[in-house]
């Protein structure tokens, strides 16, 4: 586990990167020579289609030691926890609360540890999303991931992961975020019990939000974007395991030689990593709750303009400086479904019961909001400056879909008594001592 790593900053750059054992491995001018610098194979990973949009164009040319292609065929695996079946639960409406999640009791790691907890779509239509607790104590051994289905955002929560890509490698802790696409291998090393969320989209790729009249600069930046630079291993080994998710489903095809062979890459198709507390917050500093669209790291876009498949959305430490207002986020229902998780410290809406590691749901429609004990205070304290959400990490799936919890899910850690965090919410309505409150005499036709 390599601890000082460079990278390349900046996001959706054209990058180009060599190890710096070999110096001239990228050739120049073309990407297919005859014949490669230090007898290297080209190949090509595309992430959009050959004729995608300029803009929304994305691949990477690697120069590696072997092609991908020199591998046995794949065969289906146990697919552990890994699953899109949204139709073996029952739909269920109601706001939904998972205690921290378990570190495992044995050995397993991060694959081993992936567990869908709810989604909905079809990677086989390129459109949906799924969502996924991850616990793992134990390093890939000479194993590797790789989604056919979609790309992977993770939110470390406990542990740091140390990632090695076909691009390089890079360390992710928590507070930090990385994204690895569709196809890109990889595998992950943990030191100890980690634990954390990974938000899968079929979709699209992730990109920044526009920042319409906030102008050209704010929420995250995009210099603050790592991408790992290209690191190879010339390692050959009895079985090196690759494996795919494909239609949901986990494949695996063997190999003699480690997949992170690749000497040198260029291209915009890359994984990256954001440390959060990089993000610029902006907020209102007159009166009133603006909506959490003001907190979005990423977007996968829908097809339709301003409508997300999955936003990734923060909630920093930030100063409240509302006036007359209340100011925790408002009782609402949405026709968008919100999944939450806590990387660290606790939640303005909630005095207690959503703690680190775990998470909530509120589904479509679905009301929701403050608890009692925050409704309460912020109804009646002093509206001062105030530093709030210090010390503390919450983030926030928001997706257009309609989620289904999974069998897993459905099973494990679901804290039964969420709602009643609600109940003691009181009646504070009055009318003026001369209004009557009897009921209107009848209207006349
Ligand atoms: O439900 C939540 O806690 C997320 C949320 C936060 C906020 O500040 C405003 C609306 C909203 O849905
Ligand atoms: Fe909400």
């Amino acid at each position: 586990m390599a601890t000082d790593l460079q990278y390349l900053s900046g996001f959706g750059n054209e990058f180009a990167t060599e190890d710096s054992r070999c110096p001239g491995a990228l050739p120049d001018g073309q990407n297919n020579p005859q014949k490669c610098a230090y007898g290297l194979y080209a190949e090509q990973l595309s992430g959009s289609a050959f004729t995608a949009m300029r803009h929304e164009n994305q691949r990477t040319w690697f120069y590696r030691i072997r092609p991908s292609v020199l591998h046995k065929p794949f065969n289906k695996i146990e697919r552990g926890l890994v699953t899109h079946d949204w139709d073996a639960v029952e739909p269920n409406p109601n706001q939904m609360r998972w205690k921290p999640f378990d570190f495992p009791k044995d050995k397993q790691d991060f694959l081993e540890g992936l567990a869908t907890i709810c989604g909905a779509g079809d990677p086989k239509a390129r459109n949906g999303i799924a969502i996924y607790i991850y616990t793992c104590n134990k390093t890939m051994e000479n194993k590797c991931l790789y989604s056919s289905d979609g790309d992977f955002l993770i939110v470390p929560q406990e542990g740091t992961l140390y990632i090695t890509t076909e691009m390089g490698r890079m360390n992710v802790q928590p507070n930090e975020i990385c994204v690895i696409q569709r196809g890109i291998r990889f595998s992950v090393d943990v030191k100890g019990n980690s634990r954390g969320y990974t938000l899968e989209v079929f979709s699209d790729h992730f990109q920044l939000p526009s920042l319409g009249p906030i102008g050209a600069n704010g929420l995250a930046n995009p210099r603050d974007f790592l991408t790992p630079v290209a690191w190879f291993e010339d390692r050959e080994v009895k079985e090196y395991t690759i494996v795919n998710k494909y239609h949901g489903q986990l494949f695996s095809a063997s190999q003699s030689h480690s997949p992170f062979d690749v000497v040198a890459w260029h291209g915009n198709y890359a994984p990256y990593k954001y440390d959060l507390s990089k993000f610029m917050v902006i907020n209102c500093v007159a009166f009133d709750h603006a909506d959490p669209s003001i907190f979005t790291v990423l977007t996968c876009p829908s097809l339709k303009p301003g409508v997300a498949i999955a936003d990734f959305v923060i909630f920093p430490p930030r100063w409240s400086v509302q006036e007359h207002t209340f100011r925790p986020p408002y009782y609402h229902r949405n026709c968008m479904s919100e999944f939450m998780g806590l990387i660290c410290g606790n939640y303005e809406a909630k005095e207690e019961g959503f703690l680190p590691g775990g998470a909530t749901l509120h589904s479509i429609m679905t009301p929701h909001g403050p608890d009692y004990e925050c409704f309460e205070k912020a109804s009646n304290g002093e509206l001062r400056p105030q530093k709030i959400a210090e010390g503390t990490m919450t983030f926030m799936f928001e997706s257009s879909l309609s989620m289904a919890i999974t069998e897993w899910g459905n099973n494990t850690k679901v804290d039964g008594n969420y709602y009643e965090c609600w109940q003691p919410l009181k009646k504070h309505f009055f009318l003026p001592k001369d209004v009557s409150t009897d009921s209107p005499k009848k209207r006349k036709k």
